[in-house]
């Protein structure tokens, strides 16, 4: 179990190195030969930046990737890394990707960066999802922390944001330059307040159960694998077993 320790706003500035403690933890997983997912945001491209070096220096080798988004593709197009395109020919050995809130079980809120649809379907098809985040991401309960972010499609999508409205939420759909903001799908994202949610399970179920709502930010049981980097150091689970750190 992963207990919550402190909340996000205390860790301040320390958070940037806590970040790049615990992506750059992660990369030291990835072994020669490997399909990798590679993750979206400013914990993620931590690990990123570590794969490019570890490829450049000549420590990893054979070595393809797929990102979760458009700007992560773009990033490490830039470090030299050798990139798939659209699709995903098999099974993605290990994903590195960041995360908005994480509770005790290893469940997720993701899509603080727009990139919640693409991250779950590489996650779906990966062997291994390590989560990287600073300590300020853990939560005692889903929603505590932050909104949960909903893809919709633009057709109907007051519909859907009456249907979260319904289910309790308070709902803002997100803008970017005075506009909607807008996915890698094009897509439209609607921010929704729930507060702590009792039942993410529940709750995600039945947002599946709307044609039009495309995707939403809760990852249920997709982490294999957790690392936090905080003030008491670096800690890994695996499957909620704590792994030694080097
Ligand atoms: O859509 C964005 C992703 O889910 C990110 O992985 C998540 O928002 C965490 O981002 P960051 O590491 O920048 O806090």
């Amino acid at each position: 179990m992963i207990e919550s320790k402190k909340p996000m706003a205390s860790l301040g500035d320390t958070a940037h190195r806590f970040k790049q403690q615990a992506g750059e933890q992660a990369a030291s997983l990835v072994q020669s030969g490997m399909v990798i997912g590679l993750g979206t945001g400013s914990t993620a491209i931590f690990a990123t930046r570590r794969v490019a070096a570890r490829i450049h220096s000549g420590d990893l080798s054979g070595i393809v990737a797929i990102a979760t988004s458009r700007a992560s593709e773009t990033a490490a197009r830039c470090l030299g890394i050798p990139m798939l395109t659209d699709d995903i020919p098999r099974e993605i050995d290990l994903t590195i990707d960041g995360a908005d809130e994480v509770d005790p079980a290893m469940n997720l809120i993701k899509g603080g960066g727009g990139a919640l649809l693409r991250e779950k379907i590489v996650a779906q098809a990966s062997r291994r999802e390590i989560i990287v985040v600073d300590a300020g991401k853990l939560s005692p309960r889903l929603g505590t922390h932050w909104l949960l972010p909903v893809e919709v499609l633009e057709f109907g999508w007051r519909s859907q944001l009456r249907l979260l409205e319904s289910l309790g939420a308070i709902v803002t759909p997100r803008i970017a330059d005075d506009n909607l903001y807008r996915t890698d799908q094009g897509n439209i994202i609607l921010d929704s307040r729930f507060g702590p949610i009792p039942d993410p399970t529940g709750l995600a179920g039945k947002l599946e159960a709307h044609a039009g709502l495309v995707g939403h930010g809760l990852f249920i049981g997709l982490a294999s694998d957790v690392i936090v980097a905080g003030e008491a150091g670096i800690r890994h689970l695996h499957r909620g077993v704590e792994q030694a750190v080097d």
